[in-house]
């Protein structure tokens, strides 16, 4: 589904990412961790097609097509979903309004017909229940006022109305109180499915302890230094960083 090979970007003529490859197949969840600044978000948002990042070398190949010649537009109609680290508020822009708009762009690009207010209704709130979101938050502007967790719920929300290919959560559970956390990774376990595929950024094994990978990679100073199962999680807990990254130096 995503091949990513020697991908290589930088931010202000300053590298970040320095050869990156992983492969990612149809119906898997990979987990990214890694120390602050080590390239995280620049890699979810590299992908998502974000302004302010210049591809350097390398290719990106998703379902068949070349990703990175595509705008962010056309990524996201061809289904690659990004959750964001920091969702933004659009003041004076209803929640459900944006969410409509997204739902029907996708149906258009489908080849489907856009659906009308009142179907559009009943779906969301079925939605809204995986997320255990109040309706009204619905009517606020998006994100506006919303407590960060709620803001990473919404995220969610917006994933489960949209059904995307390739989701990536860029550490949508940081801040998240436990239930919070449970409810965001009962939205991801219940859109799990052989045809869709998961990158979660995260630095916490707890997330994991609920949404089980099938493969752990370490990011970190731009490039993915260890890739492992489950286990890995669980001594990166325990031992933190500095060993695989002395081990990645030295080799
Ligand atoms: N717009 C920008 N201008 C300058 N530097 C940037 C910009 N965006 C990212 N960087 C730098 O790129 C590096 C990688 O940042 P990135 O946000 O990808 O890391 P991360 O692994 O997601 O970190 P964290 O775990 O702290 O969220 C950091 O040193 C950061 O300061």
């Amino acid at each position: 589904m995503l091949r990513i090979e020697n991908l290589h970007a930088r931010v202000d003529d300053k590298p970040i990412l320095k050869g990156i490859d992983l492969t990612i197949k149809p119906g898997e969840v990979h987990a990214i961790m890694g120390p602050n600044g080590s390239g995280k978000s620049t890699l979810s948002n590299v992908l998502a097609g974000r302004s302010g990042y210049e591809v350097t070398e390398g290719t990106v190949t998703y379902r068949g097509r070349n990703l990175l010649e595509l705008p962010p537009e056309q990524r996201a109609r061809d289904g690659v979903f990004l959750a964001f680290q920091y969702p933004v508020e659009i003041p004076g822009v209803s929640n459900i309004y944006l969410l409509k708009a997204a739902y029907n762009a996708m149906r258009r690009h489908r080849g489907l017909n856009e659906v009308d207010a009142l179907d559009f209704l009943k779906l969301v709130k079925e939605k809204t229940k995986i997320v255990d979101l109040d309706e009204q938050f619905l009517y606020r502007g998006v994100n506006e006022g919303f407590s960060g967790g709620e803001k990473k719920r919404n995220e969610i929300l917006q994933m489960a109305i949209l059904e995307p290919t390739l989701c990536i959560l860029d550490e949508t559970d940081s801040g998240l109180d436990i239930d919070a956390l449970k409810v965001v990774a009962n939205g991801v376990n219940s859109l799990r499915s052989p045809d869709r595929a998961f990158i979660l950024v995260t630095h916490y094994q707890r997330l994991l302890d609920y949404v089980k990978p099938d493969h752990v990679h370490v990011l970190a100073h731009g490039r993915i230094v260890r890739s492992g199962d489950a286990g890995l999680a669980h001594e990166l807990e325990q031992k933190g960083y500095g060993w695989i990254e002395a081990a990645a130096a030295g080799g």
